[in-house]
């Protein structure tokens, strides 16, 4: 017997939401640390950004990514993406 189409599709939904509280569970948790790393940065006068720690975290999220079979440009674009965020966050909390 087949499932009809709208139940499979809904099956899929659940799960995609699940995974997608899951993303922001674990972003809201990011930025709380980042948080405390901008109150660091700020507190001993460190710079926003650190390009060396950057390359090396972007290096080994496309190494994971190709690992786990997804795309290594959309993880690194991803990353870039929050990591911009962060830095925007530091900056603010130094001016
Ligand atoms: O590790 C740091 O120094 C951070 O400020 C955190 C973080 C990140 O979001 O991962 C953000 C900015 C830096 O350029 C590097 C990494």
């Amino acid at each position: 017997m087949t499932e009809p189409a709208d139940q499979v599709l809904q099956g899929y939904r659940q799960s995609i939401d699940n995974i997608d509280a899951a993303l922001v569970h674990m972003l809201a948790e990011r930025f709380k640390v980042t948080q405390a790393v901008g109150r660091h940065k700020a507190t001993h006068g460190l710079p926003p950004a650190d390009p060396g720690r950057e390359e090396r975290q972007i290096a080994r999220l496309r190494q994971l990514a190709t690992e786990a079979q997804l795309d290594p440009e959309f993880s690194e674009k991803f990353l870039r993406f929050i990591i911009d965020e962060v830095i925007r966050h530091h900056a603010r909390m130094q001016a």
